[in-house]
């Protein structure tokens, strides 16, 4: 149960000051639990998300039997039951609100002997999964879905799986993550080639874990036959998490903020680039390596932002920072432009939809495209926000209200619980305004 109010209240604090250090990685999170519970040996996970999406994975796999452990706040032990080690759970495995527990795990259970059943909350029962079960299907795996392809999923194991090419259609890390999975309990070779490339943490951890792993932006091979080994994850602080306060710095007058270690992964930083090219001031302090990740302070001060053409490149590395992103070409001199972002229609909520509406009771001007919007910046008005229970539209919301006008009633806020625990006292502590 999320300890968070259903609503808060958002207005101007004070400039935003001081040193924070965000939660860890919630890709890194999922992928740290499925692949330790997968290894021979004991894992140890440092930096663990408390958040509800990575502890939703976590006890996905203690219902498959799995031993995990919790001697501290963020440390997880976790004794790994091998490749062919998980038992079927006796009742639907509940990815609550994570469309990467659902994706991912479609996958990996595919390859199971078992049956599964996976379920989700009313958000993630919505969005679409034949991008998974169509490509694994021909890898011989035996998926329904709900009507429309839609959740919840009846995951068949026992069925010989077989690897293939996939050629993506979408840019998504999950779909390239949920076939690699089936790979490792394939006979032969899986490759996906992407459209454009996405992060690459399933890879990287693979090959971490001991298995030989082919990889580079854009395209992933493995082949069926190798074990996991158990390591140590040490996971880095969340960039996603990290990006509202890199706009929230931006746009208050006086701030300097420094956000400490967060993870640097390449195919994660596309907003950085693109606040420069709008103007933003920040600084990158590389801070070395944390599980494999670089890591880096960034220090950001106050800035004027100028619209810009978002460049089509930098859309797939930041395809989780554009709720952030909208309110910053909010608070911009002149007009963003976002295109190419067709995804962003199927998060956990219609992100160009609930992000525009929000801006629009707030006084600006955004016009929809079904793969983006023009945001026109302007002078932001108080109102009333529905986030539609979408954390991170909830969290971009706090960030616009410090510097709007009036206060901003923001509802439905209860999943900021799922990426980012804390939001609101590390928030406050920075100097937002909010209750
Ligand atoms: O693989 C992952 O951990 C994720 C991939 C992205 O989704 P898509 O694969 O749908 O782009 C991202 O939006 C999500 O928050 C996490
Ligand atoms: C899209 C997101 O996550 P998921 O797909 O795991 O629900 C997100 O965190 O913004």
């Amino acid at each position: 149960m999320s300890t968070f109010p259903v609503s808060w209240t958002a207005e101007p604090g004070t400039a935003l000051r001081g040193t924070l250090a965000v939660p860890g990685d919630k890709s890194v999170s999922h992928r740290a639990i499925m692949l330790a519970s997968l290894a021979d040996g004991v894992s140890r996970i440092d930096g663990f998300l408390e958040g509800e999406d990575a502890r939703a994975t976590e006890a996905l796999f203690r219902a498959m039997g799995v031993r995990i452990e919790t001697p501290a706040h963020g440390v997880r032990i976790v004794h790994g039951v091998g490749l062919d080690g998980l038992r079927a759970p006796v009742a639907a495995l509940d990815c609550g609100n994570a469309g990467t527990a659902m994706r991912l795990l479609a996958g990996l259970l595919a390859g199971q002997a078992f049956h599964t059943t996976l379920v989700g909350d009313a958000s993630l029962s919505k969005r679409p999964m034949l991008r998974v079960t169509t490509p694994l299907a021909r890898m011989g795996a035996r998926i329904d879905t709900g009507p429309g392809g839609l959740p919840p999923l009846h995951v068949r194991g026992g069925t010989p799986l077989a690897g293939v090419e996939h050629r993506a259609e979408v840019a998504s890390a999950q779909v390239k993550s949920a076939l690699l999975l089936a790979g490792l309990y394939a006979r032969g070779t899986t490759r996906v080639l992407e459209p454009q490339p996405t992060r690459d943490y399933t890879e990287r951890m693979l090959a971490a874990f001991g298995w030989p792993v082919d990889f580079a932006p854009g395209h992933a091979t493995l082949t069926g036959g190798h074990r996991l080994r158990a390591i140590d994850v040490h996971v880095p602080a969340d960039f996603s998490s990290a990006a509202f306060f890199l706009v929230a710095a931006t746009v208050v007058p006086g701030s300097e903020l420094r956000l400490a270690r967060v993870g640097m992964n390449p195919r994660r930083t596309g907003l950085l680039h693109v606040l420069r090219l709008m103007g933003a001031n920040i600084a990158v302090e590389p801070a070395g390596e944390q599980g494999g990740e670089p890591v880096a302070d960034l220090v950001v001060r106050h800035a004027p932002l100028r619209g810009i053409e978002v460049p089509v490149a930098h859309v797939a590395d930041m395809i989780d920072e554009f709720p952030a992103l909208f309110v910053a070409a909010a608070c911009a001199h002149g007009v963003t432009t976002v295109r190419g972002a067709a995804e962003l229609r199927v998060k956990e909520s219609d992100r160009i939809a609930t992000v525009g509406t929000g801006l629009r009771a707030m006084g600006i001007r955004v016009d929809e495209a079904p793969d983006g919007a023009a945001i026109h910046g302007g002078r932001l008005q108080g109102g009333r926000i529905d986030s539609h229970g979408d954390h991170r539209v909830a969290m971009a919301f706090a960030v616009a209200a410090q510097c709007a006008r009036g206060a901003v009633t923001i509802d439905d806020v209860a999943n900021v619980a799922t990426s980012f625990p804390g939001f609101v006292e590390l928030a406050r502590t920075a100097g937002f305004g909010l209750a």
